[in-house]
């Protein structure tokens, strides 16, 4: 076996957690007692070669990205274990506790996203899908980064910028437009600090991805979230200036 590549037979695969673009994530042991969390990938989402020799060569580690642990190339269903986040995906945490959350913990959770997509940044690694459904939040409440490397995705209903899954809503205008991604594009979906400090609303929630392409283009932006204040509100909006 490579240094990435795990054995899967030293797998317990236990309760099912939940299902996203790429397949099945489940709850599980490694050799008996290490928590991980287990991502079945269907069968053709994705570009397997393209992904495993990421995967040998892309160890990223960060203590706000949610680590990857390897990959079981054996056998199908292509499987990916990485590190277990007790307390699930930060939009459902959001939804589930708005309210309640002080405004100082809101901002901790931007402080946390904002650490793992700093060293991305840093590594020249370009996330393309930063949103809270793609934040994870562990049994300390510390949020960290996850789903990078939606680069492998072959549904082109999330890689077209028409396709009904594109991230419309988190995408900036040279995304929008003419497809270019970079960390830039990347500051852009800090979309997500308002999501966070909304407390898991949609974004532009009345307006279709069409309708927003448009409303980016002509300027309009997203409005300050109630828990904000002006001078965070101007943080976040500074991330949606275009690209000149
Ligand atoms: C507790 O609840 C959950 C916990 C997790 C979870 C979903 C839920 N439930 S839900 C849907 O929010 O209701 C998804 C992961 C996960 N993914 C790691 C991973 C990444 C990031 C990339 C490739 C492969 C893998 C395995 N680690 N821990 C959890």
């Amino acid at each position: 076996l490579e240094k990435w590549e795990i054995n899967p037979s030293e797998l317990t695969f236990m309760k099912e957690l939940g299902s996203g673009q790429f397949g099945v994530v489940r709850f599980g042991k490694w050799r008996g007692q290490q928590r991980v969390a287990i991502k079945a990938i269907r069968e053709g989402a994705m570009y397997e070669e393209d992904f495993i020799e990421e995967a040998k060569v892309m160890r990223l580690c960060h203590p706000r990205l949610v680590q990857l642990y390897g990959v079981c190339l054996q056998q199908r269903p292509l499987l990916i274990v990485a590190e277990f986040m007790e307390n699930g995906c930060l939009l459902n945490f959001l939804r589930q506790r708005s309210r309640t959350l002080p405004e100082s913990w809101l901002l901790s959770m931007c402080q946390d996203v904002c650490e793992g997509m700093d060293y991305l940044e840093g590594h020249s690694f370009i996330h393309r899908d930063l949103a809270a459904r793609n934040c994870l939040i562990n049994e300390y409440n510390v949020v960290k980064v996850s789903d990078f490397g939606m680069t492998y995705v072959l549904d082109n209903q999330y890689t077209s910028s028409i396709g009904a899954k594109f991230p419309v809503k988190w995408s900036p205008p040279e995304v929008l437009h003419y497809s270019k991604y970079s960390s830039k594009s990347d500051i852009w979906s800090y979309v997500v600090m308002w999501e966070i400090f909304s407390e898991g609303r949609t974004p532009f929630e009345n307006r279709s991805n069409v309708e927003v392409v448009d409303d980016i283009t002509r300027g309009i932006r997203l409005y300050r979230p109630q828990r904000a204040s002006q001078p965070l509100y101007a943080i976040m909006y500074r991330c949606w200036h275009e690209v000149l």
